[in-house]
């Protein structure tokens, strides 16, 4: 449903004694999932739909959601993050992007979350359906996809990274993020919940997601909005992981000691607390960022908190962190003219926001990486970038790009 008349949910959340695991719970082809160390979210059907484009579509999206909660009647005696009244969401990168954005509220949703488990039932004032039933189903056939250089070469991007070092060195931007992509077809009735086990079961510690087509496992916290409390996890700075145990922590060593990636990490840092200072003035984060590591790549983190002192949501939080530096670069205007100029495809929702929100404006959105869109016609579409400074080395950023696509290649191989 997309018109734009606001729709009366009828919304109950129970509590329920157990739920082992959710991703069979939900739609072979049209899954809807947020999931990380094996607790999360599956949506089943889709109650409402609300799409938005352009500049304000964060904005737009903030305001649509108040609008349909208050005019919700939503009972909840569970009161967990993610019970009541949710919506998934998926943001367009670029205020130019051809792709909507969306926020889909499923007939049901299952959630599990420290060692506690609901069902939210969502009805829309007028609609008869018959909720859809409620069981595992089973996985259709195994499948095998190749996804291959999409819009550009390998060539062609080391390319447009020479060309982009060759600006920040003249002084156009300071840093830019450049993307490639691969591409590949997904036959007719496949069951895409295969791909979410294997990115859930390779990368438990990331965000693995899928909504609207868009399915990924990422390592970066965009924000997130829990009690008043706003969090995000800030990566900027790669490295490959080690083949044995000591290359692996010489890799570790060298990536918290290099002065080009503390430098890059500064600056995404500095992105996202002046995005969140008007919201929550009391941030902390530590002063050096800590090595994460993820079975494919190590990378530099810093943990931002603080408590939020005015009414925003998180989607009105996205709104303002949205695009940070680990995704487009600084200055940002320079840097999202550089990607637009030198990228030859449309990001679509790559690198936006993906998550959830609830009726309280509590939510968790990571930055959609490590990540593909599934049209509806089964054209698969992954993406991969790295954020290129004046050191930066063009054939080191297409193997960063190699390792980033790792998960989600081997997902579907
Ligand atoms: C742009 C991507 O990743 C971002 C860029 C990073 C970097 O340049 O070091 C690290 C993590 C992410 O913030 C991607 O995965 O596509």
């Amino acid at each position: 449903m997309t018109d734009t008349e606001t729709r009366v949910l009828s919304v109950e959340t129970i509590e329920i004694s157990d739920l082992k695991q959710i991703i069979p719970l939900t739609d072979p082809e049209r899954p809807l999932l947020w999931m990380r160390k094996g607790q999360g979210l599956v949506g089943i059907g889709e109650a409402v739909r609300l799409e938005f484009e352009g500049p304000t579509r964060m904005q737009d999206a903030a305001a649509a959601w108040r609008e349909l909660v208050d005019a919700a009647t939503v009972t909840n005696p569970v009161e967990l993050p993610g019970t009541g009244l949710v919506a998934f969401g998926a943001f367009a990168f670029s205020a130019s992007s051809a792709e909507k954005s969306v926020l889909i509220v499923p007939r049901i949703i299952l959630g599990k979350r420290d060692g506690r488990f609901w069902v939210t039932k969502i009805t829309v004032a007028g609609d008869d359906r018959p909720l859809p039933r409620l069981e595992p189903r089973a996985f259709g056939d195994e499948y095998r996809i190749s996804l291959l250089p999409g819009d550009e070469d390998p060539g062609a991007f080391r390319a447009d990274v020479e060309t982009a070092i060759q600006r920040i060195v003249r002084g156009d931007v300071g840093k830019v993020v450049l993307a490639r992509n691969l591409v590949g077809h997904l036959p007719e009735g496949s069951d895409i919940r295969r791909v979410l086990v294997d990115l859930a079961m390779g990368y438990p510690d990331c965000w693995t997601y899928s909504v609207d087509g868009l399915i990924g496992s990422s390592p970066e916290t965009l924000v997130g909005v829990s009690n008043r409390t706003v969090s995000a996890r800030v990566l900027a700075g790669t490295m490959s992981r080690g083949r044995d145990a000591d290359s692996d922590a010489e890799a570790a060593t060298s990536l918290v000691t290099s002065v080009k990636d503390n430098d890059e990490h500064a600056f995404a840092v500095q992105s996202v607390v002046a995005a969140l200072r008007p919201h929550s003035p009391h941030l902390t984060w530590s002063e050096l960022p800590f090595a994460l590591k993820l079975p494919n790549l190590w990378h530099l983190a810093t943990d931002v908190a603080g408590p939020l002192t005015d009414r925003a949501t998180s989607l009105d939080l996205i709104a303002a962190l949205h695009p940070t530096a680990a995704v487009a670069g600084f200055p940002t205007d320079a840097a999202l003219a550089l990607i637009d100029e030198l990228e030859p495809f449309d990001r679509g929702r790559y690198a936006g926001p993906v998550g959830w929100v609830d009726a309280a404006g509590d939510g968790e959105w990571a930055i959609a990486l490590r990540c593909a869109q599934i049209s509806p016609t089964g054209d698969i579409t992954a993406y991969a970038g790295c954020g290129i400074v004046a050191e930066s080395d063009p054939m080191k950023e297409l193997t960063e790009t190699k390792m980033k696509f790792r998960p989600i290649v081997e997902a579907f191989g």
